[in-house]
């Protein structure tokens, strides 16, 4: 070896990770190829677009990404013009993990079905180091367009890679890979061909495989979503699909449309069939790609909001002129009118889908927290999006609506009713429902972690107000059939305020309720300020809660209750009493006693003086 040669150690990660991917994908070794083939047309695309604001060479009029088999050298060359690596993206791009780590890839990988591995490589971002798969040992020769330099990367995918001072003609990418005894067939054209149509048939860069000296070219390349619908089967979309996000599955929806008039564009969109796992861990941005006359732009306009990052695909605008920059697309308005557009249809289609109560629980499922994320900070779309929303609820099985849940209201009732917390078997025998369900007064579950912010933002639907029942004092006298009087209510006039004296530091008021049956006391949050979840989940996260304390709400027909307003009116010290009964509801909503110890000593005194 040469002195110029350096020698760096994977990250801990990477090593790791080539091992897994090399074992977990041994039987889809053909999709090496797809990653590969796919980088250096992102990286030909990229040239492109960053050509027209930086001073580097323009993309040659003939640029194509090509596939050079070497039967008697073994070796697969993939070959691209497009921007190049420096000595530093080398370094950075394959030698560590971009994205995500090594951790969750592999928890993934042990916890998925063997045919959903190939996608969780593309999905963890880890498609170069396929190369592995098939290669014992790869060598990368990139020039940075713009850069007079071009290095070698090179390594055996074990522990350490190398980079030394090389030369390339032109920028562009070469990545050879030495092909192991087991992999020769992939060095056969035919193989190669059929590989290319079956993964990359629609990336609009071309692709040719050299075959007898010369570059036959490979893939179509006609931009799928051109093409008139009835030439396009079921299999095509699904492969575009598969392609564009590297999914394995059947999109749960496609959507492919013509716009016309003021604005003109066409768009070929697909809702996942399954939860990605870039979408919820990832950026939050949409990634749908731009493209212009079918060149394609940049996967960076942000064609839909956040909340609809899920949606994957592409829109081909007639508007734009090929030599859009960076610049432009900020300024331009053509794209807020695709974005309203195309928000508009995807809408739209889910309100359709949703009829169809079965299916759309599969994308409920999969995507209803983001639709919530779309209720807590899409002002415009609020709206649209609240009847497209699902809930468990405490009157029917499985999922329901607002829409459904303000047509069962009975007459009486002006508001429609929610309990949020952390899982949903819990609030179903929820202490905080036990009014509710004796009067038969439906109440909605909500157990996801955005659930304890949106539902203020929402505010109300159809005119009804939005109300948490752990929030404020709501008098559920005159709700629904009134439950059987039991005994009658004890009085508590002197109770209240003694028990409000003995709890100051922690409770902001004492009051008597007639939200509780079989319990004797619980709490709820004051009418303004954070609702019970939301002061869980802060206090988890170890933040200020904020805002007044908790109301004790007592049962004044519950045993308990009646003993403590008759040892009130003695004048007995209720101290002790009143922390028991503070920490018994906070205990009933799934929070610890305020001090666990002294609950549990309490408790055993109790049970043994009464057993
Ligand atoms: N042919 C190439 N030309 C220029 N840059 C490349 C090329 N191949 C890879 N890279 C760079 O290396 C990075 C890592 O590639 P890798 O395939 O591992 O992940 P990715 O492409 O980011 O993710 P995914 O495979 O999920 O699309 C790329 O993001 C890109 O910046």
């Amino acid at each position: 070896m040469s002195d110029t040669v350096e020698r760096h150690e994977f990250g801990a990660e990477v090593g790791r990770l080539l091992d897994l991917v090399v074992h977990a994908l041994y039987s889809d070794r053909e999709i090496f190829l797809r990653e590969l083939v796919a980088n250096a047309a992102d990286a030909v695309d990229r040239r492109r677009f960053e050509a027209l604001t930086q001073p580097i060479p323009a993309l040659p009029a003939d640029a194509a990404v090509r596939i050079l088999p070497d039967k008697p050298g073994r070796t697969l060359t993939i070959a691209d013009p497009g921007i190049g690596m420096g000595k530093e993206e080398l370094a950075r791009n394959l030698g560590t993990i971009a994205r995500s780590g090594t951790r969750a890839f592999s928890q993934a990988l042990a916890e998925s079905k063997a045919s959903d591995r190939p996608s969780l490589i593309g999905q963890f971002g880890v498609g170069f180091y396929s190369a592995f798969i098939v290669a014992e040992r790869v060598e990368v020769v990139s020039r940075r367009a713009g850069s007079e330099e071009a290095w070698r990367w090179e390594s055996e995918g074990q522990g350490a890679f190398t980079l030394a001072p090389a030369t390339r003609e032109a920028p562009g990418t070469d990545i050879v890979l030495h092909m192991r005894a087991d992999a020769e067939e992939f060095l056969e054209p035919f193989r190669l061909h059929a590989i290319i149509r079956k993964w990359a048939d629609h990336i609009t860069v071309p692709i040719t495989i050299a075959e007898d000296g010369k570059d036959t070219p490979a893939n179509e390349g006609t931009a799928l979503w051109r093409k008139p619908k009835p030439e396009i089967s079921a299999e095509d979309y699904t492969a575009f699909y598969r392609h564009l996000g590297h999914y394995f599955d059947e999109p749960w929806s496609t959507l492919h449309w013509r716009a016309e008039g003021t604005t003109e564009f066409t768009a070929l969109l697909f809702i996942p069939g399954m939860k990605p796992f870039e979408a919820f861990e990832g950026e939050r941005r949409s990634r749908l790609r731009l493209h212009v006359r079918r060149m394609f732009i940049t996967d960076e306009a942000e064609l839909l909001p956040p909340w609809l990052r899920f949606v994957q695909g592409v829109v081909d605008s007639e508007d734009l002129p090929l030599n859009v920059s960076r610049e432009m697309l900020q300024a331009t308005p053509v794209l807020a009118r695709i974005r309203r557009a195309v928000t508009g249809r995807v809408l739209s289609e889910l309100k359709s889908r949703a009829k169809d109560a079965e299916g759309y629980a599969t994308f409920w499922q999969n995507f209803g927290p983001m639709l919530k994320e779309g209720i807590w900070e899409d002002s415009e779309q609020r709206k649209e999006i609240a009847p497209l929303l699902r809930f468990r609820s405490s009157a029917v099985e499985g999922w329901t609506s607002l829409p459904d849940y303000v047509a069962r209201m009975p007459e009486g009732q002006s508001a429609i009713y929610i309990l949020v917390g952390d899982n949903i078997e819990a609030l179903s025998r929820s202490t905080q429902l036990e009014g509710f369900r004796a009067r038969g007064v439906e109440v909605l579950l909500l157990a996801d972690q955005m659930d304890a912010f949106w539902p203020e933002r929402l505010g109300e639907f159809e005119g009804k107000p939005v109300r948490s029942i752990t929030q404020g004092n709501i008098d559920l006298s005159g709700l629904g059939t009134a439950p059987p009087e039991g005994k009658a209510p004890a009085d508590v006039t002197r109770l209240l305020p003694l028990l409000k004296a003995a709890l100051e530091a922690e409770i902001s008021e004492v009051r008597a309720t007639d939200r509780l049956v079989d319990s004797a006391a619980v709490l709820a949050a004051p009418a303004h300020g954070p609702d019970l979840a939301l002061q869980r989940l802060l206090r988890r996260a170890g933040r200020p809660v904020g805002g007044e304390n908790p109301v004790l709400e007592v049962n004044p027909r519950h045993p308990l209750v009646r003993r403590l307003a008759a040892l009130a009116d003695s004048g007995a010290d209720l101290e002790e009493a009143a922390g028991t009964l503070l920490d018994l509801a906070r205990v009933q909503d799934g929070d610890v006693p305020r001090e666990p110890a002294e609950f549990a000593r309490r408790m055993a005194a109790a049970l043994a003086s009464s057993l």
